[in-house]
């Protein structure tokens, strides 16, 4: 039973690979006054004090690829323990995407040194076993990587454009490791699959299948 006024809000995590239509589900809710939305902070990892993390990660990622997962936990921990006053919260992405789908793959593929692994690993555990960060629900956007591979080079994100399929291929896998056969325990939040190789078009029907369930989770946070 939670009381009304320190209620955690409804908290959903948008998963999904790059290019999966995150921003745009996000949108979705835009006109829904008892949601708040964080959208992945993108332009923050493209200006830090005039820095482009982002481009400097993907033009040489041995050497920044450290720098900018930091970087990109620090931004995800100040979203993860922002104070909303609306009962739901929808997240882009999180901490845990940051740890078991990039950082993973960093790792697997030698990008990131095991040292450097290690550290990120650390800053991961304490902050999750340290600080209330857990979604309500997760809503994972299911694409093919070869249809977001597609989109990103249509999207012409100018720091995205070399990035390789075999890239997009090893991100869905972990990505359905973590969401479709749950091999981490530590983000138990159920997870609501969307199909998102669907086109704009044909897209709004899938968003309304999760506005049902996101909605009535939160009438009952809010009558709870
Ligand atoms: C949590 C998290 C998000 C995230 C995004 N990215 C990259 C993928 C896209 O090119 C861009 C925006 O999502 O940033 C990353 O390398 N590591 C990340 N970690």
């Amino acid at each position: 039973k939670m009381c009304a006024k320190n209620t955690k809000p409804f908290t959903v995590f948008v998963e999904g690979n790059i290019g999966s239509g995150k921003t745009t589900f996000l949108e979705h809710f835009r006109r829904f006054e008892d949601i708040t939305l964080l959208t992945e902070p993108v332009e923050e990892w493209r200006n830090l004090n005039g820095w482009n993390l982002l481009d400097l990660m993907y033009k040489d990622p041995p050497k920044w690829a450290m720098t900018f997962q930091s970087y990109v936990s620090l931004t995800m921990l100040d979203m993860h323990r922002r104070p909303t006053d609306t009962p739901v919260k929808l997240m882009e992405r999180s901490i845990f995407s940051a740890r078991y789908c990039f950082v993973e793959h960093m790792m697997r593929n030698g990008t990131l040194h095991p040292a450097q692994f290690a550290v990120l690993d650390e800053w991961f555990r304490f902050i999750n076993h340290n600080i209330p960060i857990a979604a309500d629900l997760i809503v994972y956007l299911k694409t093919s990587p070869s249809i977001v591979h597609e989109r990103i080079k249509k999207r012409a994100r100018s720091e995205e454009q070399c990035v390789p399929l075999t890239y997009i291929e090893e991100l869905h896998k972990l990505h359905e490791d973590w969401l479709i056969n749950r091999v981490h325990a530590e983000c138990p939040a159920p997870v609501l699959v969307l199909d998102a190789d669907l086109d704009l078009s044909q897209i709004t029907e899938e968003y309304k299948k999760s506005e049902h369930q996101i909605l009535r989770k939160a009438v009952d946070v809010v009558m709870s």
